[in-house]
């Protein structure tokens, strides 16, 4: 099957996950960031995801699974160790709404790439389940090339790509946003050099970067 990357906007969305266990703190841990309204369903949590429930951050229903639980749903999580409970969530699922499940087994509308994000830089990698252990060391190989720095480059390049929109057009405006490449800003952002990104924001808006 050859699935559809998405970036999807699940802000103030009804997510459901069924399970509390170390799979279902891992989902938890991914949706934190997009806002969305969790739910979690199961009579037992782990500590780690306890504290989530604790501070506000997911709705804890502390109870086994009935399908009513999914009532209002855009996205559900089947991720309970017990492969008829899971077939449950998957039958209680409407057409409408996305299932994925933790044991990879029957209906599977999505799955979960595992994700760097160095705030508007975010980095996927999948194997579609083929190898969830290759999937990790690719990802521990990109948190390194691509490290915690990329957050402020990424927002400095946003900040003079509007600059560059607003004050350039046609060749001249291609020429600067190529410009943007160029290895030395991310020398500047890594050596915290505030001076030189200054400067090239008011070349920017002198209309001296081409
Ligand atoms: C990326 C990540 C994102 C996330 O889960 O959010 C993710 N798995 C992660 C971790 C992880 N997965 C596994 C281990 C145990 C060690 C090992 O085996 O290596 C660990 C390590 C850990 O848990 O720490 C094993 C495993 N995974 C699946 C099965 C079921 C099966 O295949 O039968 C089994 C066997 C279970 C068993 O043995 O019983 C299934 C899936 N796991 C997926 C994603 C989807 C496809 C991924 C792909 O291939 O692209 C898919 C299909 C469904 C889905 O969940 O969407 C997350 C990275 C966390 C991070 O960010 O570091
Ligand atoms: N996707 C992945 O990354 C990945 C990784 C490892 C394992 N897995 C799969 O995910 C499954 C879950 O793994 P885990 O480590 O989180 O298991 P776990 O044993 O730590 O947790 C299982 C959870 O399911 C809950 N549960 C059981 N029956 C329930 C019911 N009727 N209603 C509601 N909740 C119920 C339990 O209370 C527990 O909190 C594994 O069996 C495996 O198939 C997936």
């Amino acid at each position: 099957m050859n699935y559809f990357p998405l970036m999807v906007n699940i802000e103030f969305k009804k997510v459901v996950i069924i399970g509390g266990g170390h799979v279902a703190r891992q989902k938890v841990e991914a949706l934190l960031p997009t806002n969305a309204e969790i739910t979690v369903v199961s009579p037992t949590v782990t500590d780690k995801l306890k504290n989530y429930l604790d501070e506000g951050r997911a709705v804890w229903k502390q109870k086994l699974f009935e399908p009513a639980d999914l009532d209002g749903a855009a996205l559900i999580f089947a991720a309970t160790n017990d492969e008829a409970v899971n077939d449950a969530v998957e039958e209680a699922t409407q057409h409408w709404q996305l299932l994925n499940r933790a044991d990879a087994l029957g209906r599977m509308d999505f799955m979960n790439p595992a994700v760097v994000r160095r705030g508007d830089f975010v980095v996927t990698v999948s194997t579609t389940g083929a190898s969830p252990a290759l999937t990790r060391k690719v990802k521990a190989d990109l948190e390194e090339q691509y490290d915690e720095s990329y957050a402020e480059y990424v927002a400095f390049l946003k900040e003079a790509r509007l600059l560059i929109l607003k004050n350039y057009e046609g060749d001249a405006k291609k020429a600067a946003l190529a410009q943007l490449l160029e290895p030395e800003i991310l020398d500047w952002i890594q050596q915290k050099n505030e001076g030189k990104c200054a400067q090239f924001l008011r070349q920017i808006e002198a209309g001296e970067v081409n």
